[in-house]
């Protein structure tokens, strides 16, 4: 694993990275780090390539061009890193005629960390029935399947493709608990694909943010929560707030709501007074301030580095 600077150790280094299907490009130029522990999530527009990226560090799509490694290694055909990545989710497909029991023993030999009690329980939580063929499964019955087979395996590099489809909000309730619970008792690294940041928010610690093509940001969200701010109010008391503002921080985006308008502002960079200093001027003008969601701040922050 390498060593970025002092502190940070990473699982997942891209730099440069070119990656397509023939001579079309996916992604490319894309240099990204991902430290080794936690939760990240994956983020980008329909198409732009995160199922083509978590295959790649997968071992199961060759890159075209720059450095991909896993655990210091090019993870393409290589079976030492293979084995300590798993990727399951909405565009992995398993034998259809098997059924979810047979598909969990599969599991098991192929992953020497598997964890068939922990697969039985999250099955049960889960409601899962092992005893259908996974072609009887149903769209969200499928993503728990693979859920469970992606828990369980327990590997040190966990990659969940949009694991969420189809589930009811019971369901993803369950998967969001038992990931968080899961990494905490076992600490890996997963990273989740996910056009649903929200849903996810309380249990992510970062975001990657691709574009059409690359990499646009990463970000850790407790960053994001304390200063990435969205301030609503009549528009020329936003105006105000923006003149008041100045060089403490920057709009992000500015949307018209009836009868009121909306900023975002990235406060990442100021100090804890200048802060204050603007929350207590928004109070002053009626300006009502709040963190902005996960989601607004992402699309916000993703609008601007476009
Ligand atoms: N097997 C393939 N052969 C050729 N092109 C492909 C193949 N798989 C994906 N693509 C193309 O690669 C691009 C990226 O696809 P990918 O599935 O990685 O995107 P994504 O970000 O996961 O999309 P979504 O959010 O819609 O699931 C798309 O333009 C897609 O059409």
């Amino acid at each position: 694993m390498n060593h970025n600077d002092n502190t940070v150790i990473t699982v997942i280094n891209a730099d440069d990275v070119t990656i397509g299907y023939g001579k079309t490009p996916v992604l490319t130029g894309l240099s990204v780090t991902v430290p080794d522990g936690g939760i990240h999530a994956l983020v980008g527009p329909n198409g732009s390539g995160k199922t083509t990226l978590l295959r790649s560090i997968a071992g199961q799509h060759e890159t075209n061009g720059g450095s991909l490694t896993v655990f210091d290694a090019p993870p393409f055909d290589n079976a030492e890193v293979m084995d300590r990545v798993v990727l399951m989710g909405a565009d992995v497909s398993l034998p259809r005629t098997w059924k979810g029991r047979r598909l969990l023993e599969i599991g098991e030999a192929r992953w020497a960390t598997f964890d068939m009690a922990r697969a039985l329980e999250l099955a049960e939580l889960f409601d899962l029935d092992l005893d259908k063929k996974y072609s009887e499964y149903s769209t969200g019955q499928k993503s728990m399947l693979q859920v469970v087979i992606g828990l369980a395996a327990r590997c040190p590099v966990t990659l969940l493709d949009e694991p969420y489809l189809g589930l009811d909000i019971e369901r993803r309730r369950v998967l969001y608990t038992e990931l968080r619970a899961d990494v905490e008792q076992h600490p890996r690294t997963v990273i989740l694909s996910t056009h649903q940041l929200d849903d996810a928010a309380a249990v992510i610690d970062s975001v990657i943010v691709i574009g059409s093509r690359s990499l646009l940001f990463t970000a850790e969200v407790a960053d994001l929560n304390e200063g990435v701010l969205s301030a609503t109010g009549p528009a020329f008391r936003i105006d105000a707030l923006v003149e008041a503002l100045g060089s403490t921080g920057t709009v992000l985006a500015r949307e018209k709501l009836t009868g009121q308008e909306r900023v975002i502002l990235d406060l990442r960079g100021a100090t804890a007074d200048a802060i204050d200093s603007l929350w207590t001027k928004a109070r002053e003008l009626g300006v009502r301030v709040q963190a902005a969601d996960l989601e607004d701040a992402v699309t916000a922050l993703a609008g601007d580095a476009r």
